[in-house]
């Protein structure tokens, strides 16, 4: 179930729009002003925020970037509003919803964020076996350690595993373990109470209070260090958690899963994860196999991003042409998924007449153990000297900036992709572009960031 906040009035248009959202489902809860809509983010959370676009959405837009709550804003006005709305797209709302509102736009928005934007889509039988056990566990309660390489749909997996378990009502919850530094990491998935350290505001309810009644997605699992890693097991162990600075354990009832591109026995063997997690952790593994390994899934899939990017784009939906679709079998995909879905994306913008031709399937560049790299190191210039030469003069931390920004924008944003050219863990990557972004440079964003599934024409 969608749970809806509504910031604002519901005796006007926009009373409406929650009344039309309640009928087809929607768990709602009402904020007349910013700070209480930031109270109940912060307390129980919502799926999806519709707020009046006269409020100051500007204050809560920054108000939940500064925490780290990745509730979608969508701003409600009269198109006579266009300032604020413009003032509330530009502080980060995902979308305009007009009013007064139209019954198939609430219901396409409330589907949008019910579903995600991702319900899986396989025809190869090793996919179609796996899902098949992914159901059949999902009835269960025991914790599921989710492995296979990056862009090869772990969180896909993991939220079916969710929506087919007795825990459907209640909230998925996903946290990347990779994108946080280690305090910060404790306290969103914990909590703390306001003042338990400097910048803590406001209390805060951690992931695990968030997931309650639900699941917990801990992504990127084997990224996490050690010390965490302790004060997890013991949650997990007792069911209860200590929010930062709190004064008592509060009890949780979350199910937890795993998800890692890592070979976590061989860090356990190393010493860099802890064996008693592992076993927590890996009561089932369910392994997704490179989409190299599967290759009856990259038609449907490709045919599923095709359309899914036309409508979203506004374009027409162009079947596959023959030699297109054998272009695509070719292809090994290093990237798995996520680079079939860039593909097709790049392709729905490129192509023009009645199918998708082959010259609009632009494949990635080549796996990075076969690409040029350009080694910025005093002692080994074993690349041209031409493109070092020209680097002669400038900062090291200025041609890093640069690199990291280039790769990035050409991995369409894709942070995973882009941390493994760059040979740097993720969370190295996320440290400097948030470092770029304190600066005020542009940082090209995730793919996903804005599921293109609710932009509204
Ligand atoms: N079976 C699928 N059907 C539809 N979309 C999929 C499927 N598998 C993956 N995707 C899409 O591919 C992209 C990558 O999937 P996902 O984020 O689940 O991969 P991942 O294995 O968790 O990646 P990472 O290890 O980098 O976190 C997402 O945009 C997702 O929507």
């Amino acid at each position: 179930m969608t749970r809806l906040l509504i910031l604002g009035s519901l005796s006007g248009e926009l009373g409406q729009a929650a009344r039309l959202a309640s009928a087809r489902g929607a768990a709602l809860v009402q904020a007349e002003g910013v700070t209480g809509a930031l109270a109940q983010l912060r307390g129980t959370g919502a799926d999806l925020v519709l707020a009046d676009v006269t409020h100051d959405l500007p204050w809560l837009l920054e108000r939940l970037t500064e925490e780290r709550i990745a509730t979608p804003v969508i701003a409600c006005g009269r198109n006579a509003d266009a300032d604020a709305v413009l003032r509330a797209i530009r502080a980060g709302a995902r979308e305009f919803l007009p009013l007064p509102p139209d019954a198939d736009l609430i219901a396409a928005m409330l589907s949008a964020v019910a579903e995600g934007p991702d319900a899986p889509v396989y025809r190869d039988p090793a996919m179609a076996a796996l899902m098949a056990r992914a159901e059949q566990l999902a009835r269960a309660e025991a914790s599921v350690l989710v492995t296979g390489e990056s862009g090869t749909g772990k969180e896909v997996l993991a939220r079916h595993i969710h929506t087919h378990s007795r825990r459907q009502r209640g909230p998925f919850v996903a946290l990347n373990c990779a994108a946080l530094p280690e305090t910060l990491l404790e306290s969103e998935l914990f909590g703390h109470e306001k003042g338990a350290f400097s910048g803590a505001v406001a209390a805060r309810r951690g992931r695990f209070e968030q997931a309650e009644g639900g699941t917990l997605l801990l992504d990127e699992i084997g990224e996490m260090d050690l010390r965490l890693q302790a004060k997890l097991l013991r949650v997990i162990q007792e069911r209860e958690v200590d929010r930062l600075g709190g004064t008592g354990p509060v009890r949780v009832d979350v199910r937890i899963l795993a998800a890692t591109n890592r070979d976590l026995p061989s860090e356990v063997r190393a010493g860099r994860f802890r064996e008693d997690l592992y076993f927590r952790l890996n009561v089932v593994a369910l392994h997704i196999p490179p989409l190299r390994a599967r290759p009856g899934d990259i038609l449907p899939l490709a045919e599923h991003f095709a359309l899914r990017y036309a409508d979203a784009n506004g374009l027409p939906r162009r079947p596959l042409a023959q030699l297109a679709a054998s272009r695509l079998l070719a292809h090994s995909w290093p990237g798995n998924v996520r680079e079939l879905e860039n593909t097709l994306h790049r392709a729905v913008l490129l192509a023009h007449g009645p199918e998708i031709t082959p010259d609009a399937i632009e494949l990635m560049a080549p796996p990075p153990e076969a690409a040029p790299t350009v080694t910025i190191a005093a002692t080994a210039p074993a690349s041209p000297a031409e493109p070092i030469a020209a680097l002669v003069g400038r900062r090291m931390d200025e041609v890093e900036r640069d690199l990291i920004l280039e790769t990035l924008g050409r991995c369409l944003g894709n942070r995973t992709r882009a941390a493994e050219i760059l040979g740097i863990s993720i969370r190295t990557l996320r440290n400097k572009l948030a470092e770029y972004r304190g600066q005020g440079l542009p940082v090209p964003p995730a793919p996903g960031q804005m599921p293109d599934s609710w932009k509204v024409a």
